[in-house]
């Protein structure tokens, strides 16, 4: 290995080190949030509420725009990223009211 290619391994291996702990923040968020969404998902079921709420998500694609592109983020892989995480909850919904 060159002088070189060492440094590049250093540097890869910090950005790798900020990669796993940025990735174990994700999913802790992400596990926060579907405990929330369990307990909508139990108060839609408790009264026949119905799963989605198609308002609610404009607003939220909306805020999340706004917030991508602040973070510099592609605001369609944002909203992309948003529908597959609420269309896992509408489905834990429906599984809650069958
Ligand atoms: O806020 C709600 O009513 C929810 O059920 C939560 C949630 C979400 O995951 O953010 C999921 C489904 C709805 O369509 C809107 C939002």
């Amino acid at each position: 290995m060159t002088p070189d290619q060492k440094r590049a391994a250093e540097i890869l291996a910090g950005h790798r080190e900020s990669i796993d702990r940025l990735d174990a923040i994700l999913i802790y968020t992400l596990g926060e949030r579907f405990k929330h969404t369990q307990a909508v998902g139990q108060l839609k079921a408790e009264h026949a509420l119905p799963p989605s709420d198609p308002a609610r998500e404009a607003q939220q694609i909306d805020r999340l725009t706004d917030l991508a592109n602040r973070a510099d983020l592609d605001p369609k892989f944002a909203k992309e990223f948003l529908n597959f995480i609420i269309s896992e909850v509408i489905q834990h919904h429906k599984k809650h009211q069958e």
